[in-house]
């Protein structure tokens, strides 16, 4: 396992040589931080991301024997497809880490078939909003054009989604480039958790994220890493 860990203010750096063994690293700090929080207020909030990176960290974490009966898990983002859809982010989560001890989990997803967004919409914050927030753990993940979250730079909403002082825990996102219309937690709510890791891979994502931190033009993974509460810890395999 070959690891690399750099620091700058906004993030700590940590790369490994393979897929597995950042799973298994990311999948360590995620449970410990759960762990603490069951044990200082009896229960834990975990947002996850979803796409096609996380599965092999799900896979990891969902074996971990923590307390997961005091866990609720929810998403990040989500596309609003229905759940046997396989672009369905709360499909990916059920597959993959609501299996083995992390079945025990209570999972409240975003998106729910209603008659429209609106109703959609309605109805998620109000169970949202009962959970029991600040977050304990977010663990994003990122696209290429430095999207994060269903935070598309092309939004027609990009600057309500990205509002520091949103009020608001989920917003609709309507992008030509997201596929689909999207509900995404506010960044409000993502940069309070009390530990917010980002997970990428590939050179791609390497470059689209350093591209992101000097470039003078700002994405929306930017905007995330400008407003977090703490550095943001950013895991990388190739
Ligand atoms: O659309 C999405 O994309 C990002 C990145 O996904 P990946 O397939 O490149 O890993 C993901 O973080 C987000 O949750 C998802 O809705």
């Amino acid at each position: 396992m070959a690891r690399e860990q750099l620091n700058s203010a906004a993030y700590s750096w940590h790369a490994f040589a393979e897929r597995q063994d950042l799973a298994a690293a990311l999948a360590g700090h995620v449970a410990g931080r759960l762990t603490n929080a069951i044990a200082e207020r009896g229960t834990a909030l975990l947002a996850v991301s979803g796409g096609t990176t996380p599965a092999i960290f799900f896979a990891s974490l969902s074996s971990i024997p923590i307390a997961w009966n005091k866990v609720t898990v929810t998403l990040v983002d989500e596309r609003c497809v229905p759940a046997s859809s396989p672009r369905s982010n709360a499909g990916l989560v059920a597959a993959n880490l609501l299996q083995n001890a992390a079945a025990a989990a209570r999972f409240v997803p975003l998106y729910q078939e209603a008659a429209s967004i609106g109703d959609t919409l309605e109805a998620d914050s109000r169970m949202l909003r009962s959970l029991p927030w600040p977050l304990d753990v977010v663990v994003l993940g990122m696209g290429a054009d430095g999207h994060t979250a269903s935070f598309f730079p092309d939004a027609d909403n990009l600057e309500k989604l990205l509002d520091p002082f949103s009020e608001r825990v989920v917003l609709p996102v309507h992008a030509a480039s997201a596929g689909e219309p999207r509900l995404t937690l506010s960044l409000a709510r993502i940069v309070r958790a009390g530990f917010l890791a980002l997970h990428i891979e590939g050179e791609d994502k390497r470059k689209a994220f350093e591209s992101a931190m000097g470039s003078e033009t700002r994405k929306p993974i930017r905007a995330v890493l400008d407003a977090a509460e703490r550095p943001v810890e950013v895991f990388w395999a190739p």
